[in-house]
């Protein structure tokens, strides 16, 4: 559905009298399956909405090739606007406009008849559970029913692919619920979504694969379950004093069961081990030996965090 080669963009920006180049995207090989939900999922700056924004057409890379529901991205801009939809963070809603009159207005913005408007526009108020209050202001919505209106904008023309950038930001646990729930609906249907996203919980829950990206390119790419088998066997999070952190470190490096040590964002000191149970009784004894005492000590299976912690050397959260 979506193949990419050596995609880049950089955009110079002035501060003052200088002028810098950011290298937002840089050179980035993507390939996407017809029917999954792909994400693209790194920190702030990483270049996800550059990649979607060239993927969507709008804006031009400098360089690289991609094809996208079977059209070329430079080629045939125009007929890859037409097989796709993007709804943007922002979502395209406007405050004093109903639901009903959105879609009807995107539908013909697409050169849809009048009467086919009308009736796609019923139907996706339908499945959105949007017909209650679909001819409400959308500034008396809330911001899930307002996100789904969005979605519903997105597929009016129904497109082949779907890009969602931030789909549930800023929405509460049960909006977010229910985003996801449309997505699948949408992927359930045969649309390919690609989304971008920073909550590791939503490219977990959500995604068939994943992309990782920072500072422009793609660290790593797989399923959920793969890319955490990875990083194998179980992670041991300790939480110890400033001062007793790089004690810590020393008493620890000698452990057998030991794979690897990173020192994470704050407190945590993370032993990545074969066997978690075995190791902890094995932890509690050292530092106890050494006088050091941790505040708290956690075991957890490897997250999509601590993939991308061992990938960069930097967490996600
Ligand atoms: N129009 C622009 N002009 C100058 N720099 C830009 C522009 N758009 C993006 N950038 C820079 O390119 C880099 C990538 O930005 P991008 O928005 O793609 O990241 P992102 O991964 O989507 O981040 P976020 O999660 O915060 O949305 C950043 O350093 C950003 O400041």
């Amino acid at each position: 559905m979506i193949v990419t080669k050596g995609l880049r963009k950089s955009f110079q920006s002035r501060q003052g009298r200088r002028t810098t180049t950011v290298e937002a995207v840089r050179g980035l090989d993507l390939t996407v399956d017809q029917g999954e939900i792909y994400g693209l999922l790194g920190p702030n700056g990483a270049g996800k909405t550059t990649t979607m924004r060239m993927l969507a057409t709008l804006i031009r890379p400098d360089d690289g090739e991609a094809t996208l529901a079977g059209a070329d991205l430079r080629g045939e801009p125009a007929e890859v606007r037409r097989r796709i939809g993007y709804v943007s963070q922002g979502g395209g809603t406007t405050d004093h406009a109903s639901a009903r009159e959105e879609l009807v207005l995107q539908a013909r913005m697409y050169g849809i008849t009048k009467a086919e408007a009308a009736r796609r526009a019923e139907r996706l108020l339908a499945a959105f559970e949007l017909t209650e209050f679909a001819d409400r202001h959308c500034r008396t919505y809330s911001g899930g029913q307002r996100r789904r209106v969005d979605l519903a904008l997105g597929i009016v023309h129904r497109p082949d692919l779907l890009f969602l950038d931030e789909p549930t930001v800023g929405l509460d646990p049960q909006s977010r619920a229910g985003v996801w729930a449309e997505v699948r609906r949408l992927r359930a249907e045969g649309m390919t979504v690609v989304l971008t996203t920073h909550y590791l919980d939503e490219a977990d829950a959500l995604c068939d694969r994943i992309g990782i990206v920072d500072h422009g390119r793609l660290v790593t790419e797989g399923t959920p379950e793969q890319l955490k088998r990875e990083i194998s066997g179980d992670v041991v999070g300790i939480d110890l004093p400033e001062d007793e952190r790089e004690p810590a470190v020393g008493v620890l490096a000698g452990l057998s069961c030991l794979r690897r040590m990173e020192a994470g964002e704050q407190e945590e000191l993370r032993l990545y081990v074969d066997d978690g149970g075995a190791a902890v009784p094995l932890v509690l004894r050292e530092l106890a030996e050494a006088g050091l005492t941790p505040k708290q000590i956690r075991l957890h299976r490897p997250s999509l965090d601590d993939v991308f912690l061992a990938r960069t050397g930097r967490s996600l959260t």
